[in-house]
């Protein structure tokens, strides 16, 4: 087992151990549930933020390539993918994964110049050396369909590519379903700034949460295993709460945002950044509520854009669910195909949020 995924499961039963000595009825410390998994996890997305990072840093423009839906890749989404992939096998040889990337524009003669990046990018980041046909076999075990049975894990190796681009917000994110049901998430931000009050202070956060276990932040790459409890913001009026959207107005209309917000008669400016540290945001109570408005009706919310960060809200304390209130399914496979949008907020607003946006969206049908 590699060294810092020893040192996260000692940190874990010391955590735990913490509070259950501090539980007057508490008989026997209970093992942590998917201990292994957690601190495996927390691995593969520490290295995979440090590919990320290394890339931005000499960010050049024919590392980027243009998928046919328009969206920009790097090189860091497909090595992002490949280190991921390869510690889960190596730690999980049975488990199927649901990755975003597949390795179609890196092969042949035409994909030679990327792959050979990608593969330099992946053997720096894992202690085994990769030769090009593992890094591909690695990016493409993330082609499970996904279902409602067994378990199997998901990945966006870079969630919010435009942010990461422009050198703001961006996640990789990476969850485990059991059973078509979240039960573990992790998404490091490594722009994030560690307090949110200090805008230009340290940045680099890692957000976790197992089912049951509530959520918690830690530095990304820290030198200990430090982890603090993430609680959603105890706001009770809705008026006072603040919206976190996205920057791009093609993922979530801004225009119905700013009904809502005339509705709940919310004044402050809504935050908008990539990628899901907008749920990180709800999470640590930064911002109230998080807005996923559909656009385009017929888009199909993806299982990696939203179960980690779903997990990490739902545990600090908040609620999540579709723009209709139904609770997000992600046992339909590799899409949200039974949901639209996601409404994402403090258990104090989230009834109001979603009466709003129901409001809003009614009102938008009538007048079509
Ligand atoms: N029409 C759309 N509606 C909502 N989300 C979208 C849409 N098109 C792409 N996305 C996804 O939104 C995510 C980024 O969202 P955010 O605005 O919150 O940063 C990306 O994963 C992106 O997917 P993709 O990676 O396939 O481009
Ligand atoms: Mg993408
Ligand atoms: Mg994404
Ligand atoms: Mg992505």
């Amino acid at each position: 087992m590699a060294p810092g995924i020893a040192a996260c499961m000692r940190a874990r039963r010391s955590y735990r151990a913490g509070t259950a000595l501090t539980a007057a009825m508490a008989h026997s410390v209970r093992v942590a549930h998917l201990a292994k998994e957690r601190a495996v996890a927390i691995e593969a997305v520490e290295r995979a933020s440090r590919v990320c990072t290394a890339v931005f840093q000499r960010l050049v423009t024919e590392e980027t390539l243009t998928k046919k839906d328009k969206s920009p890749v790097t090189v860091a989404d497909f090595g992002a993918q490949a280190v991921v992939n390869a510690i889960l096998e190596r730690h999980f040889p049975d488990d199927p994964i649901v990755g975003e990337e597949d390795s179609k524009d890196l092969r042949g003669e035409d994909g030679r110049a990327l792959r050979d990046k990608v593969v330099d990018l992946v053997n720096a980041a894992v202690d085994q050396t990769m030769s090009a046909d593992e890094v591909l076999g690695a990016i493409d075990r993330g082609q499970y369909a996904g279902g409602a049975t067994g378990r199997h894990w998901t990945l966006d190796p870079i969630d919010g590519t435009k942010g990461f681009l422009r050198g703001e917000q961006f996640a990789v994110c990476l969850a485990l379903i059991v059973d078509g049901k979240v039960r573990l998430g992790v998404v490091g931000c490594p722009n994030l700034p560690v307090d949110a009050s200090q805008p230009l202070g340290d940045r680099g956060v890692l957000a976790v949460a197992v089912e049951g276990e509530g959520a918690f932040q830690r530095r990304l790459h820290a030198p200990s295993d430090l982890e603090t409890p993430m609680r959603v913001s105890a706001v009770a009026d809705p008026r006072d709460a603040s919206f976190c959207e996205s920057v791009e107005s093609g993922h979530s209309s801004h225009g119905d945002s700013a009904k809502i917000a005339g509705l709940l008669g919310i004044h402050r400016e809504s935050a908008r950044m990539d990628s899901q540290c907008k749920y990180v945001a709800v999470a640590r109570g930064n911002a109230d509520i998080y807005l996923r408005l559909p656009v385009d009706g017929s888009y199909e919310e993806k299982i990696w854009d939203h179960a980690a960060g779903n997990i990490i809200v739902h545990e600090a304390g908040g609620r999540v669910s579709d723009v209709s209130g139904a609770a997000l399914d992600f046992s339909a496979g590799r899409t949200l195909k039974h949901n639209k949008g996601v409404v994402a907020a403090s258990g104090g607003v989230f009834d109001a949020a979603i009466a709003a946006v129901k409001q809003t969206l009614a009102d938008k049908l009538q007048t079509a």
